[in-house]
C-alpha cells in the first residue's frame, strides 16, 4: 500500500494548477456555513410538526441541489495571508467553510504556541451539558497540529494521548493552547489543554507528530 507522504504529494500536485478562492468568495460560503450551522442546531432542537419538517426537508433538498450544480474536486483553499500559516478552509475543526466545524478559530503567537478562544454549541454535547470527549479531542488534535507547523515542524498525528481532568462544558467561553515540547528528526512532540471559564484545565493532551516519508 502507498504511504501517507506519496498519497497526500499526487492531492498536492493535483491542487497546484487549482486558483484559491478570493477572500469575496470565502466570506459568503463563510456566511453560507454559518448559517448552515444555525439550520444544524435548528434541525436538532425543532419542535415544530411533522408536516412541517418535511416541508423544509425538501426545501433544504432543492438548496442542496442548486449548490451540487457546480462541484470542485477537491476541498477549496484560499490564498495564504501574509505572515500567516495557510489557512484550512475546509477544516472539519477550524474551516470557516465548513458547517460541521464548530468552528474554532486557532491562532498562532509569536512563542509558537497555537492558541483559541471558543465557544461550543449543544449540539457538540456527550453527557448532559458537557462537550463531547471525541470533539475535545478533535479541536486538541487540531490546536497540537498547528502548534508543530508552526514550529516548522508539521506531520500526521501518530500518537494523540489525553486525560479528561473535569468535564468541559458548552455553552460557555474556553481556551485551547498548545505548543512544541521538543523535535527529533521527523517526530515532533506537542502538549495542549482545554481550560473552562474559571482558569481550571478540563483535557490535557499529548501527541506525536510525524512527517510521512513513504
Ligand atoms: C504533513 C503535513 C501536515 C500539515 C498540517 C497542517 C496543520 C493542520 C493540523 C491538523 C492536525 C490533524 C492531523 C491529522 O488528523 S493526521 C490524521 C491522523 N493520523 C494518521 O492518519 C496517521 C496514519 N499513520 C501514518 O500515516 C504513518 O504511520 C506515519 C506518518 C505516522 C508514520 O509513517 P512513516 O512511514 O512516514 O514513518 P516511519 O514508520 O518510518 O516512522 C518514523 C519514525 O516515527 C516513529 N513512529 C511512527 N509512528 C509511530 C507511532 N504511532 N508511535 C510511536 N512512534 C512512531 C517510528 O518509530 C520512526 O522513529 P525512528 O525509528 O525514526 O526513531
Amino acid at each position: 500500500m502507498t504511504g501517507a507522504g506519496a498519497a497526500m504529494r499526487r492531492v498536492l500536485e493535483a491542487r497546484a494548477g487549482v486558483a484559491p478562492l478570493g477572500e469575496a468568495e470565502v466570506d459568503v460560503l463563510a456566511e453560507l456555513a454559518e448559517r448552515v450551522r444555525e439550520l444544524n442546531e435548528a434541525v436538532v432542537f425543532t419542535g415544530v410538526d411533522v408536516d412541517e419538517i418535511a416541508a423544509v426537508r425538501d426545501e433544504v433538498a432543492a438548496l442542496t441541489a442548486r449548490l451540487s450544480v457546480v462541484r470542485r474536486e477537491h476541498p477549496p483553499l484560499a490564498e495564504a495571508r501574509i505572515g500567516g500559516m495557510t489557512r484550512q478552509l475546509a477544516s472539519p475543526v477550524s474551516g470557516v467553510v465548513n458547517p460541521i466545524a464548530p468552528p474554532v478559530h486557532i491562532q498562532t503567537l509569536p512563542d509558537g504556541t497555537a492558541r483559541a478562544e471558543f465557544q461550543i454549541g449543544p449540539i457538540y454535547e456527550g453527557p448532559p451539558s458537557f462537550v463531547h470527549g471525541g470533539v475535545s479531542a478533535m479541536i486538541l488534535d487540531q490546536v497540537l497540529g498547528m502548534a508543530a507547523s508552526a514550529n516548522g515542524t508539521p506531520g500526521m498525528t501518530a500518537t494523540l494521548e489525553l486525560r479528561y481532568r473535569r468535564p468541559t462544558p458548552h455553552g460557555v467561553p474556553l481556551v485551547a493552547e498548545g505548543k512544541v515540547t521538543r523535535s527529533e528528526g521527523r517526530r515532533t512532540f506537542a502538549d495542549a489543554r482545554i481550560l473552562g471559564p474559571d482558569g481550571q484545565v478540563t483535557v490535557e493532551a499529548t501527541a506525536m507528530f510525524v512527517m510521512p516519508m513513504r
